[in-house]
């Protein structure tokens, strides 16, 4: 006896409901999404009957239920990483053709329940993994669609451009992940904004975020290649120097002034398809920002042609933001 397709019900890190594709082995109900390339699956590091014990095993236990309804607190980590993998994964699909991570249809893997008041979230080179947070700094951050977005697009640049993860080329594998995060969370529509994380952060503070791709600066993170971090923590800044080609891509999809520079602004649409084309076709692992900015303007002209709208808006940002 195979096991067959169904439909549960759930609700997320937000209190929200959703419905979920599992799979009934004929006596439980697995997260398993089988309607999506080879799969999406979502596993338990830790494990129901002893909540307390905080485990850092991968994948962990295939996460599995009696009654398809996925309601509990416990659940909602586990809801909502298994939602976002598949709106994500449908973002990748329908956007730019791409079939999963590595455009082959690979299975999408995520543990939730990781460690013990884990203020973090990762692509560990074979699949997601989620904490709880400590409730203060963050909760469950599969809560968040550009988190969920966010980490999957790691797995998208390992299995293209593959960015080193440090310095300059680090920034710009950050910066991906924020940018391709952001357009997921834009093409499901639900409270889209140009801010990274704003639905798991600071719970007892509204209205902030981990970080802001239109002002990078709100959170301490450069907005101008002047004012980049040099120093050798976290990897070269890697998560703090993204704000620059962030603050570019911002600029290019709604436009504004900066730094005396004015950009008119072409879209979501036209900024995804000019980033998915650099990273997929021109960036190469130890890409520096002055080649992200030669690879997007190629990519704006292989797309839309010479000295198009989108080119002078490409061009216009990265002046804006001091890179040559
Ligand atoms: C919370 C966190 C800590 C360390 C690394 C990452 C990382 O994935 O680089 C991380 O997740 C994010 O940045 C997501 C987007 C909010
Ligand atoms: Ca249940
Ligand atoms: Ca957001
Ligand atoms: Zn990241």
């Amino acid at each position: 006896h195979t096991a067959e397709d169904s439909i549960g019900t759930g609700v997320g890190v937000l209190g929200d409901q959703k419905t979920l594709n599992t799979s009934f082995d004929g006596s439980a109900y697995s997260l398993i999404d089988n309607t999506r390339g080879n799969g999406i699956f979502t596993y338990d590091a830790a494990n129901k009957i002893n909540e307390r014990n905080y485990f850092f095993r991968l994948p962990g236990s295939l996460w599995v239920d009696a009654d398809n309804e996925f309601t509990s607190s416990y659940d909602r980590a586990a809801v909502d990483a298994h939602y976002y993998a598949g709106v994500t994964y449908d973002f990748y699909k329908d956007v730019f053709g791409r079939d999963s991570f590595d455009d082959n249809g690979a299975p999408i893997k995520s543990t939730v329940h990781f460690g013990r008041n884990y203020n973090n979230a990762a692509w560990v080179g074979t699949q997601m993994i989620y904490g709880d947070g400590d409730g203060s700094n963050f909760v469950e951050l599969s809560g968040g669609l550009d988190v969920v977005g966010h980490e999957l697009t790691h797995a998208v640049t390992d299995y293209s451009a593959n960015l080193i993860y440090q310095d300059e080329s680090g920034a710009i594998n950050e910066s991906m992940s924020d940018v391709f995060g952001t357009l997921t969370e834009f093409h499901e529509g639900i409270n889209p904004d140009w801010d990274i994380g704003e639905d798991i952060y600071t719970p007892g503070v509204d209205n902030d975020a981990l970080r802001s791709m239109s002002d990078p600066t709100k959170y301490d993170d450069p907005d101008h290649y002047s004012d980049r971090y040099t120093g050798t923590l976290d990897s070269g800044g890697v998560h703090t120097n993204s704000g620059i080609p962030n603050k570019a891509a911002y600029l290019i999809s709604e436009g504004g002034a900066h730094s005396g520079i004015t950009v008119t602004g072409i879209g979501r649409d036209k900024l995804g398809q000019i980033y998915y084309r650099a990273l997929t076709q021109y960036l190469t692992e130890s890409s520096t920002f002055s080649q992200l900015r030669s690879s997007l303007i190629q990519s704006a002209t292989d797309l839309y042609g010479a000295n198009g709208p989108e080119v002078v808006d490409v061009t216009a940002a990265f002046d804006a933001v001091g890179v040559q």
